[in-house]
């Protein structure tokens, strides 16, 4: 039974989802880095919300990990490289707490607006302070937006409902959608110049990093008030200190810090300053979203291989599944062997899918070709990190599909750039779903990709196969499938035969040494 950790805060109902699912599971919240790298090693799995920091270091313990969930959106504590390289499935769950962000990121621009913390603490402090608080309306103000993507879009959609001007800073938003959106699409200098109230709404990254920077901060408009519901990170905080003793910024809204948990902070105590902890995705309703939403995937995941959400797999649907399957088979296999039978670094893998294959998402395809001919080298090799693999050993991945049926209703065909030129292999799905190979560097061959095999490339002619078989009858090995192809009749010809028992080097040997042989080689599949 698979095993899961929930090493973070999450509602009961992810634990309860994992146990009807079949998934035994432990929470254990509030580990030292320390403490959690002495007990990863258990599990399959890892649930996680944002304080559980799932390093290198960490993933270096977890021999058994299969998959990380984060129960919310930001992954920027995990390190994906470092997954991917374990063959860890990252997934999260994008859509679960936008809503109960964005209102979030509201509350703390009427925070912000109207002074409320601070009128709070003082009018509870017993001053009664009627005219130390006068406040700014939201209506009519432009609001900036960095970052449009869901949170974003849902801040857009209320702040219109009242009655602001949306200006939005965001490479990725098309024109259309800023229409559809009713925003209006600025750039980054145009956001900072107009904007009264500007908000964060995008991931933590290299490109948005100190997006808010000092020099960016001082382009602001004089007055203009900033809440961060994102990432910290993203604004320079000493920075964003001194404008806001200056007065140039009339106030400042975080709800995430460079460190956290953020215990003590310069910031803290400056007026017009409000901060939470980061509390964007805390209630009720986000909460018990996300919570079901990661157990459902990652018990998907660990019982049935189903893939969604994943930041580092391609997705794989429950309706796409059992199409796809057979052709993740095949593409593997194919992969397998132009893999078993290079024997040198290829600097370029081709995947051409034909015909009905074409119609299908190929992410799925094209990683389990690369893991199949990965994997040759290396026993760690997955559909998870065979991109990633190949990408590091620079192989470029090439992708042709065409539609138009050939020879064969479907086919998937594999060529590896190789000092001798292009070499390919080919197969397709009998009955929809037992792969076949049809087609071994331009001859053509049906056979099975399957157990032990031995590959033979000989001269063609007369009286081979009754010595093959007597050599391998002497040898004691039991042919399960014998499959034969040429280019001509006489030419080069190939022989391909699933035995019982692994190909010993003394049967290789003896192959060898029969007249008109060019090549043996014992496969694996
Ligand atoms: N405070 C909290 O508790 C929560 C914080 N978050 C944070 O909010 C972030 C945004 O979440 P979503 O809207 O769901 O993500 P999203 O992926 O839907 O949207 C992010 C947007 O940022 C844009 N973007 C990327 N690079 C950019 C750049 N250099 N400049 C401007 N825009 C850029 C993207 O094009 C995209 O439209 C998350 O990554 C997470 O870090 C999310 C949930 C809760
Ligand atoms: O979903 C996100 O990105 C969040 O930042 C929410 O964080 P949390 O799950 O509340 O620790």
């Amino acid at each position: 039974m698979p095993k899961v950790l929930i090493s973070d805060k999450m509602s009961p109902l992810a634990a309860k989802i994992f146990r009807e699912r079949g998934v035994e599971v432990d929470e254990i919240t509030g580990k030292t880095p320390e403490e959690l790298k002495a007990i990863i090693g258990e599990y399959d799995g890892l649930a996680i919300r944002s304080s559980t920091k799932v390093t290198k270091d960490i993933l270096a313990a977890a021999t058994n990990l299969k998959v990380i969930g984060r129960a919310g959106i930001g992954v920027d504590n995990v390190d994906i490289p470092a997954a991917s390289a374990a063959g860890v499935v990252v997934m999260n769950t994008p859509f679960g707490n936008s809503i109960t962000t964005a209102e979030h990121a509201i509350a703390l621009m009427f925070a912000l607006a109207r002074q409320l913390p601070e009128a709070n603490a003082q009018t509870q402090a017993g001053t009664w302070p009627k005219n130390g608080f006068m406040g700014v309306e939201v209506t009519g103000k432009t609001l900036g937006l960095i970052g449009a993507g869901n949170i974003g879009s849902i801040v857009a959609d209320r702040a219109l409902g009242l009655k602001m001007k949306v200006v939005a800073f965001d490479p990725f938003l098309s024109a259309d959608r800023a229409v559809e959106l009713g925003i209006e699409k600025v750039e980054l200098d145009q956001l900072l110049a107009r904007a009264d109230f500007i908000t964060l709404h995008t991931p933590l990254t290299d490109q948005t990093r100190n997006i808010l920077s000092a020099e960016n901060l001082a382009k602001t408009k004089k007055g203009v008030r900033i809440i961060n519901c994102a990432r910290g990170g993203l604004i320079d905080e000493a920075a964003l200190k001194e404008l806001l003793d200056s007065g140039h910024i009339a106030g400042a809204a975080l709800d995430v810090f460079v460190t956290e948990p953020a215990k003590e902070h310069p910031l803290f105590g400056t007026p017009n300053f409000v901060a939470t902890p980061h509390l964007g995705a805390s209630t009720n309703e986000a909460q018990v979203n996300v919570a079901l939403q990661v157990a459902e995937q990652m018990a998907d995941y660990l019982v049935s291989g189903g893939v969604t959400n994943a930041l580092n797999m391609p997705s794989l649907s429950a309706e796409e599944a059992p199409r796809i399957r057979p052709y993740m088979a095949l593409a593997e296999r194919l992969g397998s062997l132009i893999g078993q039978l290079s024997h040198d670094a290829v600097p370029r893998i081709s995947i051409h899918t034909e015909g009905a294959a074409a119609e299908l998402n190929p992410k799925p395809i094209v990683s389990a070709v690369l893991a199949g001919y990965l994997r040759v080298h290396s026993d760690t090799v997955n559909m998870v990190n065979a991109p990633f693999l190949a990408k590091e050993r620079g192989i470029e991945v090439r992708e042709v599909r065409t539609e138009r049926e050939g020879d064969y209703h479907t086919l998937v065909r594999v060529s590896v750039k190789t000092e001798a030129g292009e070499r390919s292999v080919a197969g397709t799905l009998f009955g929809n779903e037992a792969p076949r190979l049809i087609e071994l560097f331009g001859i053509k061959v049906e056979a099975d990709l399957a157990g032990h095999m031995l590959y033979v490339v000989n001269e063609d002619a007369p009286g081979f196969i009754g010595r093959i078989g007597t050599t391998l009858g002497e040898a004691g090995v039991n042919i399960g499938t014998f499959h034969l192809g040429r280019r001509a009749a006489g030419g080069e010809a190939v022989l391909l035969l699933s035995v019982d028992e692994p190909v010993t080097p003394d049967l290789i040997a003896k192959v060898r040494a029969l007249p008109g042989v060019k090549t043996v080689m014992a496969l694996k599949f």
